[in-house]
């Protein structure tokens, strides 16, 4: 009887239920998309309702497709888009709130005026920059925003977490109200230094600290599912934020190892082993996974919030072209963008530049430029603000990169990993999986569940699919990150 781990990959937009053979290949998929609600100008709104039945609706499609027995799943893991938040009610689990995700930006005036009070602290507490990603301020504003929901957090009636401990809650018909240490260290309000909910950034944010789950190691107990009924019964044992579960799905586990995961957003992680990493060129340290009581394992992020979305905003908004096929074909269809560069700053900078006043920026148009190098700018965009964070990831560590590992959904383009190679001047490595995120949680689980003894067990599981060679002339690389490092220069501080 074949033996399965089930994931539940609780993306920013869409929700897929995976199931893995116990050696990480995929079995079967399952997928929803929701709904992006954007009620004002920087403000992304999700609906915790759609979410969860999402959920179930995908665990349920997944499981009738590949005809699988209960007894044949052997755990359930969880990963999630990080920071977003949303509140509901303990006993009744109604969402009271919608979700704020990570890329919504409302309270970054807030925290703009509040910074003398809260800069310092929140560096030194969370390790963090004072910024709108991450979760602390969204609270604080939903809490501030509604009399009612403050009146009801102190009397501890409502609970409030991130997508993970959302759906962790409902699948255990709430029993169980945790999140795990990935997900807490990206809220703003996790001490990184003593483990826990800081007491000190709690009260700067006015959030009663009653009302935050109970954090937990990624690997170990997270209870056991009553919903959906097809899988009732499964033990959950795995939580990771997703770029912390692809770097666990990459098997970069040890100090060093590094993965790029080109999605909506893109993120950079390298592993930097037990020690708290620190980075003075605008990287974040973050912790990268926990397998039990074992010490937690650190990472430096660089976090890139417009990446695949760039691509979705020209078809969808822009209308320049009809789907992500021909947007491909198009962007193909020319050998270099003609001079154009594209800066998707829509929601400011993040990794390295931290910059909330740029704005995106199409610059060096000719009268023969056509849509195919707005479309390849956008695509090699990409690639420049990578190289931006791997710059500043070689001036934190002092070391240069050997190679990297890729994933997410951009990364199935050959064109735009072969152009990452040359402007990294780094090979690029894709494995067989680039659902790498379900992965690490598939497999995170397995470590929970027992039945991997080590991490060493899963090393020889991650398999190369293509390795991309740097071949650009080192001149030609060089002038055209100059020109990027221009257009960037431009967008900076836009609004300021
Ligand atoms: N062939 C392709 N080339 C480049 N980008 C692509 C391609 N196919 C999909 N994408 C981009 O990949 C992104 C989706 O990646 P995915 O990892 O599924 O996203 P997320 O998990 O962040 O929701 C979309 O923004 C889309 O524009
Ligand atoms: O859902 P994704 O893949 O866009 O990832 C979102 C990140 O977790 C935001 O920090």
């Amino acid at each position: 009887m074949e033996q399965y781990f089930l994931a539940i990959d609780q993306g920013t937009t869409s929700t897929r239920a995976i199931l893995f053979t116990v050696d990480g290949q995929i079995r079967e998929v399952a997928a929803a998309e929701h709904r992006q609600y954007h009620p004002q100008p920087g403000w992304v709104e999700h609906s915790a309702e759609e979410i969860w039945s999402n959920t179930s609706q995908v665990i349920e499609n997944v499981m009738t497709a590949a005809e699988v027995e209960l007894e044949q799943l052997l755990a359930l893991g969880i990963t999630n888009q990080r920071e977003s938040v949303v509140f509901w009610d303990r006993e009744t689990r109604e969402p009271l709130t919608p979700v704020i995700v990570w890329q919504d930006s409302r309270t970054q005036d807030w925290l703009d005026e509040h910074s003398d009070t809260l800069s310092a602290e929140v560096k030194k507490r969370s390790g963090l920059p004072l910024t709108a990603y991450f979760s602390a301020s969204k609270i604080s504003w939903l809490l501030r925003h509604d009399p009612d929901l403050a009146d009801r957090a102190k009397r501890g009636e409502v609970c409030v977490g991130t997508m993970d401990t959302w759906l962790l809650h409902n699948l255990t018909g709430g029993e169980v109200f945790a999140t795990d240490v990935t997900n807490a260290s990206r809220t703003m309000l996790y001490n990184l230094q003593e483990d826990q909910w800081d007491e000190t950034l709690c009260q700067l944010f006015e959030i009663p600290a009653e009302i935050l789950p109970q954090i937990r190691p990624s690997a170990g107990d997270f209870g056991t599912v009553t919903m959906p009924e097809c899988i009732a019964g499964v033990k959950i044992t795995a939580i990771l934020g997703d770029q912390q579960a692809a770097a666990f799905g990459q098997h970069a586990v040890s100090a060093g190892q590094t993965k790029n995961t080109y999605g909506t957003g893109c993120f950079l992680l390298q592993n930097t082993g037990t020690e708290i990493p620190s980075s003075e060129h605008g990287l974040i340290p973050t912790v990268a996974y926990q397998i039990g009581d074992q010490p937690r394992s650190f990472a430096l992020e660089g976090s890139i919030a417009v990446a695949g979305s760039a691509l979705q905003w020209l078809r969808d908004q822009v209308q320049l072209v009809p789907d992500t096929e021909t947007l491909v074909e198009v962007a193909a269809s020319v050998d270099d963008t003609g001079g154009v560069y594209f800066v998707p700053a829509f929601s400011g900078l993040y990794a390295p530049y931290w910059d909330t006043n740029a704005r995106g920026l199409l610059i060096g148009m000719t009268g023969y430029t056509t849509n195919a190098h707005i479309l390849r700018a956008a695509l090699e965009s990409t690639a420049y603000q990578s190289v931006d964070v791997l710059t500043a990831l070689a001036d934190s560590t002092g070391q240069d990169l050997e190679s990297i590992k890729v994933d997410g959904g951009m990364a199935v383009n050959d064109q735009l990993l072969q152009f990452q190679a040359d402007l990294l001047n780094v090979p690029v490595q894709r494995p067989t999986v680039i659902e790498t995120t379900a992965r690490g949680a598939a497999l995170a689980a397995g470590l929970g569940v027992g039945h991997f003894t080590d991490l060493e067990d899963l090393a020889e599981l991650w398999q190369l699919d293509t390795e991309f060679s740097p071949s650009m002339d080192p001149e030609e690389r060089a002038e055209l990150l100059r020109y990027w490092h221009r257009a960037i220069e431009r967008t900076r501080n836009w609004l300021g």
